[in-house]
């Protein structure tokens, strides 16, 4: 993909009591997640998108073809753009075998014009063995995987994923999130993917999208976003940041696993991935402590040397929110108030940060 590898979205579109006003440009491969409250207008941006929004002005360019110009009268509809749709619950077509249904998807599609093969898209989401059976025949995981094999034999340019974990129990959901990544990884098309789970969008997000009552909050490179400190995230209980670390080496004694990272590396319980393998991962706020040396003695297994970037207050008058950066990779804090002064936590001071947990995504 060449320099127009970019999807630019400027929609404007009015209901009585709510108005989406958004002038978004977003990568034009990987995942993007449009996060924000119930109401804040994700999936009537996903619907402009789409198309589904007649009354919907603007501008919108998927990875160079323009599919909505209003200034120059130009809406291609909806099933001449080149997508697929991926709701809360897959509607398959109750008397088609599972393979029926993909094909019937499939017919569309001049076989040139095929960018995902019929077996690629099985393979991807682990449906071969499901084939034959009907759709009343298989749990809520599995029509999910169905239908999103079923978008993606449309050859999509992007696919548009509306809550498809929402209706999973969690189980289910995390039975899913490994295919969703495989998508991730294995395919070159763009996803807007909309969420309230803050857990997926860290698992999956390359991007991220804060929407709050139709206007765009914050919209930037997953990391970078969710180490800000002027984002309501950052006020919640799940505020913290986002890490890409590499298995370094397991301890078998011990039972424990290194991840390196840029700045520094963390121990984590025993994993089965193999050194040199990928695993992102999360620390809260809360679960990091300061310290102005570096602790011995301590059962904190995980030390990181920090500079301060940047102070806020928290949500209660008692804490502070803290911006580090360790080595390149930027961390957040969150002390009490009177830590803070007794450590003169100020911007440019080095100290030691212990994390107390780690969570793997
Ligand atoms: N066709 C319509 N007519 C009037 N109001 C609408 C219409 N479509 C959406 N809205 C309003 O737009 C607002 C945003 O809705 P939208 O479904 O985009 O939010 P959301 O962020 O996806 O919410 P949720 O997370 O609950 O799905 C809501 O207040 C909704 O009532």
């Amino acid at each position: 993909m060449g320099i127009d590898a970019r999807i630019e979205a400027r929609f404007r579109v009015a209901y009585p009591g709510f108005t989406l006003d958004v002038d978004l440009v977003l990568p034009g491969r990987g995942v993007s997640a449009l996060f924000g409250h119930s109401g804040s207008g994700k999936t009537t941006l996903l619907r402009c998108v789409a198309g589904l929004e007649p009354a919907a002005q603007g501008r919108l360019t998927v990875n160079g073809e323009c599919w909505q110009d209003s200034a120059r009268g130009v809406c291609v509809p909806t099933h001449r753009r080149a997508l697929g749709y991926v709701f809360q619950e897959a509607s398959l077509f109750p008397h088609l075998s599972v393979r029926r249904n993909l094909e019937f998807g499939l017919r569309r599609i001049p076989p040139a014009a095929r960018r995902v093969s019929f077996a690629q898209a099985t393979a991807l989401l682990g449906i071969d063995a499901l084939l034959e059976r009907m759709p009343a025949h298989l749990s809520g995981g599995e029509r999910q995987r169905v239908g999103m094999a079923r978008a993606l034999l449309t050859s999509p340019r992007i696919l548009l994923m509306d809550e498809p974990l929402a209706a999973l129990d969690p189980r289910r959901k995390q039975e899913i999130l490994p295919y969703l990544e495989r998508l991730h990884d294995e395919l070159d098309i763009p996803v807007l993917y909309v969420s309230h789970s803050p857990e997926e969008v860290v698992r999956l997000a390359d991007h991220v999208v804060m929407l709050g009552e139709g206007r765009v909050m914050a919209s930037g490179e997953l990391h970078a976003t969710m180490a800000r400190l002027d984002l309501p995230t950052a006020f919640t209980e799940d505020a913290g940041v986002v890490i890409d670390g590499i298995v370094a080496e397991h301890d078998e004694h011990y039972h424990l696993t290194r991840l390196d990272f840029p700045g520094g590396a963390v121990f984590v319980a025993r994993q089965g991935a193999a050194p040199g393998q990928r695993m992102r991962f999360r620390v809260h706020a809360r679960d990091v402590s300061l310290a102005d040396h570096r602790v011995e003695g301590s059962s904190i297994l995980n030390l990181l040397s920090v500079t301060v970037q940047e102070i806020v207050g928290a949500d209660t008058p008692a804490h502070v929110l803290i911006r580090l950066d360790a080595g390149g990779t930027p961390l957040l804090a969150r002390i009490t108030r009177r830590s803070s002064e007794q450590l003169m936590v100020r911007p440019g001071r080095t100290l030691w940060a212990q994390i107390k947990s780690v969570a793997l995504l």
